[in-house]
């Protein structure tokens, strides 16, 4: 909250069932020095984090694949989204978060993790940060089975493919999720894979 430009802020609670939709209502300061009212309605559904992980000995990455309802009713076939790994922080630092996603979702123990990114994801509607991982594992730190905390209804299967595989699919559109394509990218930019 520290620009000169924005006064007067209201905020109305437009729904607060699973997450909270907010309005806002605002006086902006245009170039020319005049105010204007403006309203926003913004999404709070909490920061999160997500980690690609790959394996430098095999060349494989490891994804997970659910059904997602937002991009069912919005063109995507069976609503089917694979994605990394990825969850919400409530409460946890986003290194703790994605420690805690990983092995809920994947199965997979890791220690050590790398921050890359930190993004918005739709910076006109949602308020969610997205803070952005990638984590080296090898088959033993596979210690469960993975697929989703047990109180959450997740249903995620967890895919183990190669690299170049991922980058097929992403070349084809069968991986259109913006976090799992930017790590992809972030994965063939920096050469950490094949
Ligand atoms: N009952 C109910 N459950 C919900 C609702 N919305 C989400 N959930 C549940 O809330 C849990 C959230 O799981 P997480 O693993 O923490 O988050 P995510 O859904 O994988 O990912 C979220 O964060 C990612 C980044 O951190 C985002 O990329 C993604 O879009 C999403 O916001 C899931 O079990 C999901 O089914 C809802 O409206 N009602
Ligand atoms: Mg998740």
């Amino acid at each position: 909250m520290e620009n000169g430009r924005i006064k007067n802020i209201k905020r109305q609670i437009l729904s607060d069932n699973w997450y909270t939709l907010n309005k806002y209502t605002f006086e902006y300061q245009k170039f020319d020095g005049s105010w204007e009212v403006q309203k926003r309605e913004s999404y709070d559904c909490g920061d999160g984090a997500a980690i690609l992980l790959y394996n430098r000995e095999t060349g494989n990455v490891v994804l997970t694949k659910q059904f997602r309802m937002p991009t069912y009713v919005n063109e995507n076939g069976d609503g089917m989204m694979v994605e990394v790994c990825a969850g919400l922080l409530e409460g946890l630092s986003p290194t703790e978060c994605i420690l805690k996603e990983t092995l809920e979702e994947t199965g997979y123990r890791l220690q050590e993790v790398e921050q890359v990114l930190v993004t918005y994801m739709c910076p006109g509607s949602v308020t969610q940060k997205l803070y952005l991982y990638i984590g080296e594992y090898h088959d033993e730190m596979k210690v469960e089975e993975g697929g989703g905390a047990d109180d959450e209804t997740e249903n995620i299967e967890v895919l183990e493919m190669s690299f170049e595989k991922a980058l097929e699919m992403m070349a084809s559109g069968e991986i259109c999720d913006a976090k799992t394509v930017m790590l992809l990218q972030y994965m063939q930019i920096h050469k950490l894979l094949g």
